[in-house]
This record gives structure tokens, C-alpha cells and sequence, in this order.
């Protein structure tokens, strides 16, 4: 397992341009396998997450192949003959649970292992499979799979009614791509409105789908005979804009521009950002960040979108760690998303769990030590704060954060970042 090495203590500068978003390209890449040709997609980062899902496609059939360098993948789901995602690769990835949808929306038959993906508590799949059973699929658990096919003699779902409580990103992506294929009518109400949900639902309209209320909590989806292919440019990633934004701030002398970014997916985050003190100015695609010479304490509650993203949640709370005072962090998605607090706390951080709430008091000095990743945005988070601490520290487990963030260490490195990645994993057995 490799890890970073990591000195603290320096400022970035200079221009970084943020990847493709991860969690944007994985329902396109799901919704590709409902066509009838050949989609090609664009700024698709080299993400461990992106390959996962790539060999799970594969396996049903699809013909996969990605070109890191242009970061442009092409799939062919023609020769689809296996409607199947094992537990191995699904365990990895808790979207490769997308095939559920795409699968059934394409063939009538899905058996998909129940997913992985980052561990914070219960990720319950309830929802995806209470709206596939609402809509008329037959849904059965076999020796922790997931079987889900059309009635017998069925042609296509029945299509109806269901509202999603809570509102869920992965629901209703698997719901969209379940029902956007057939004849019948299916209303998704509650909708999650994140701007990777209403990008997928642009995505399958250019593929000739039928769907109302784009962008809005109720979609409702007219199934269509059949979808083709088509070339589309996947968004700038919104959660690493975020952490970069987040990371400028921590240092006063920082000053950074982010570019290939969309402004408008950041929802009410900027708003919070500002609050801090940091100076941001937008102009077109990219974003210039000057640190504040004081970071003000912000307290912040994670929200659906446009409210605050629980993505960024962890990266918020060692920010905080850096204000001049008392902050709350409450998580009201992932109530248990705080594993990082521990790892803060031994690197100096007067940091403290009650309930789903972090509350942090600052100004505390960071200093170097060696820390464990634990999940992709805490090991994000841990990163952030070794770049504070003074001396030298090592993040250990990277791998989690090689899920979602492309050539982070590059990336930092080139603004005057100093991390070392070293491979191996004898320090950690
Ligand atoms: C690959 C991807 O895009 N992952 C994102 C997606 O995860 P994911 O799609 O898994 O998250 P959801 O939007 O589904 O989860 C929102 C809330 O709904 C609950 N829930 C969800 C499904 C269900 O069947 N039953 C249920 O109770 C969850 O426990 C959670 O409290 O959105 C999350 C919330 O923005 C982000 O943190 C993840 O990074
Ligand atoms: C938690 C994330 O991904 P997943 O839902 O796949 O675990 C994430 O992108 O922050």
C-alpha cells in the first residue's frame, strides 16, 4: 500500500486544473450501457474508481476501453451477454450498484452483488430497490445478491409512482436508468437534484430519452423504444474543487487559481467560503483564491444539494481546525462520517465528536506524524492537514484517496506542495 511523506508547512501558488468529476462520469458510464451503439465520453480522470467500473462493465460483455492520456473512454454495450456484477468488483465500488438499473433497463434481468464503497455506517440500498419493486420489476436477495428482472411475460416495467425519503443521489440514478427504456410512465418524486444526477439526465436525452423536470425533485420518465449512442464532455469534478478551494485557505500566504472548473455545481459552497474570510473571484471556467491572513470560524450543516456536500465535510473540519475560534461541523447524510477526527486529534487538533456533530476549537498548531487514511474525503482531509503541520508526516493508505482524487500529489506538488509518494506497504504490515 503506498503512502505520502509529507512536509507541512508550505503555501500554494500558482494554477492547478481540476479532473473530471468522478462521481458525474459514473452513471454516464452505467447509462452508456443502455444504447444501442457506441458512446464515446470525455474528461474522464484516471481514477481507481473509473477502472473498477470499467472491468465490472467488461465483465457483462461490454467492450471498454480508456485512453488515460485524453482521458476519453469509449463503450460498446452491443455483445452484452452476461447481465452480471460480481461481489469482487462490486465490493470495491458502492456505484458499480449502477448495473442494477442499467442491466434491467436493458435486458429485463440484473443479478448484482450489494455494494461497497467508502464504509462511515449504514449506506443502505432500500430505496433502489423499494422504487425498481414501485415501478413493477421483481426484485429477490440470493446469497447477497441482488436479482432484478421484469415480471414473467412481462415486455417492460409497469412503470408508477415513488417518492424517495430520503432524497438519494444513487437511487435515483438507478431508477432513471431502470425506467428511461420501455413504454411505461414512472414518476420519481423527492429526486436528488445534484448537478451528477442532472447531467446524466442531459446525457440520456441526447441519447433520445424522454424525461421531464430536469434539475427539478420530480421526474417524471416516458420510456422510449430505444437509445443510441452519442459523444459527450463529462463535468469538471465539484468535490476536488472543493477540497482545493478548502486546502487554499489553510495557508495565508496561498494563492491559487483553479481552472476547467464549473462555478455554477458549487451550489451555496462558495457562500461558506467566503464567510471564512478567503477572497474568490470567478471568471469563466476558473476560480482565483487568496487566503485569508485569519480564518474565521464558519459552522456548516451538510444539506442535499445546493446545500453543503458531505463531500466536503471532512476537508471543512480541518480548515477549522485553523480558525481563530469555536465551529460546528454536523453531518445530517452520513451521521457517523467522522472518522477523521481521531487522526486530527493525534496531530494536534482540538477536535471532538458529539453526536453527528464535530466541534472543533481553534487555532491549534499542527505538528507532523504519521496518520491513517480511512476513507477517500477523510484521507483527503488528513492530506490537507499534514500540509499545515509543521515537520514531517506520513499518510498512511493512500489507495482510498487514489479512488477519486487524479494525481493529487502531482497536482499539489506542481502549486509547491512537497509530498513524496513511497510504495510498498512493509512500514504498515
Ligand atoms: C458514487 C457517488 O456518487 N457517491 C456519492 C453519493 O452516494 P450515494 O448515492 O450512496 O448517497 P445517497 O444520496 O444515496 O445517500 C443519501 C442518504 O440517503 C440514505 N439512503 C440512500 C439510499 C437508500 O437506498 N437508502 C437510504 O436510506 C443514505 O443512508 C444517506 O443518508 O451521494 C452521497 C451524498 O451526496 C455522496 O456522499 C457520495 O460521494
Ligand atoms: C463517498 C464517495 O464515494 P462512494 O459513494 O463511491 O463511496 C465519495 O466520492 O466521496
Amino acid at each position: 500500500m503506498d503512502k505520502f511523506v509529507i512536509e507541512g508547512g508550505v503555501p500554494l501558488k500558482g494554477e492547478i486544473r481540476i479532473s473530471g468529476s468522478k462521481n458525474a462520469a459514473l452513471p454516464l458510464m452505467a447509462a452508456a450501457l443502455l444504447a444501442d451503439g457506441k458512446t464515446t465520453l470525455r474528461n474522464i480522470p484516471a481514477l481507481h474508481d473509473i477502472l473498477t467500473f470499467n472491468n465490472v462493465m467488461r465483465v457483462t460483455g461490454a467492450r471498454v476501453e480508456f485512453e488515460a492520456a485524453s482521458e476519453t473512454l469509449t463503450i460498446d454495450p452491443e455483445n452484452i451477454y452476461y447481465p452480471e456484477a460480481p461481489y469482487e468488483l462490486v465490493r470495491k465500488m458502492r456505484a458499480s450498484f449502477y448495473m442494477l438499473g442499467a442491466l434491467l433497463g436493458r435486458g429485463g434481468y440484473a443479478r448484482v452483488s450489494l455494494p461497497g464503497g467508502c464504509a462511515w455506517g449504514p449506506r443502505p440500498v432500500d430505496l433502489h430497490l423499494e422504487g425498481m419493486k414501485a415501478f413493477g420489476a421483481n426484485i429477490r436477495l440470493e446469497e447477497g445478491y441482488v436479482v432484478a428482472e421484469l415480471p414473467e411475460k412481462a415486455n417492460g416495467l409497469s412503470g408508477g409512482q415513488y417518492k424517495l425519503s430520503p432524497s438519494s443521489v444513487g437511487a435515483t440514478v438507478n431508477l432513471l436508468l431502470a425506467t428511461v427504456k420501455g413504454t411505461a410512465t414512472a414518476v420519481i418524486e423527492n429526486a436528488a437534484k445534484e448537478p451528477d444526477v442532472v447531467q446524466l439526465c442531459h446525457f440520456l436525452t441526447q441519447m433520445g430519452a424522454n424525461i421531464d423536470g430536469i434539475g427539478t425533485s420530480t421526474l417524471r420518465i416516458q420510456g422510449v423504444s430505444s437509445l443510441k449512442g452519442v459523444t459527450f464532455d463529462n463535468a469538471p469534478d465539484r468535490i476536488e474543487t472543493g477540497t482545493f478551494m478548502i486546502l487554499a485557505a489553510m495557508h495565508p500566504e496561498s494563492q491559487l487559481t483553479l481552472t476547467n472548473t464549473a462555478p455554477d455545481d458549487l451550489g451555496f459552497f462558495t457562500d461558506w467560503f467566503r464567510k471564512t474570510g478567503a477572497e474568490i473571484t470567478i471568471e469563466g471556467s476558473s476560480i482565483h483564491l487568496k487566503a485569508p491572513q485569519t480564518i474565521q470560524p464558519v459552522s456548516v450543516i451538510t444539506e442535499i444539494y445546493p446545500g453543503f456536500p458531505t463531500d466536503l465535510q471532512a476537508q471543512w473540519a480541518t480548515l477549522m481546525t485553523q480558525a481563530e475560534g469555536e465551529s460546528h461541523v454536523t453531518d445530517t447524510i452520513y451521521p457517523d462520517r467522522f472518522s477523521y477526527v481521531p487522526e486530527l486529534a493525534r496531530l494536534g487538533a482540538n477536535i471532538k465528536v458529539r453526536n453527528n456533530t464535530a466541534v472543533i476549537k481553534g487555532k491549534t498548531p499542527l505538528s507532523g506524524t504519521s496518520i491513517m487514511s480511512t476513507d477517500l474525503r477523510a484521507s483527503v482531509s488528513l492530506v490537507m492537514a499534514a500540509m499545515c503541520a509543521s515537520g514531517r508526516s506520513e499518510v498512511l493508505r493512500v489507495y482510498h484517496l487514489d479512488r477519486g482524487y487524479a494525481r493529487l500529489e502531482e497536482k499539489l506538488n506542481q502549486a509547491g506542495a512537497r509530498i513524496t509518494r513511497v510504495n510498498g506497504d512493509v512500514e504498515e504490515a
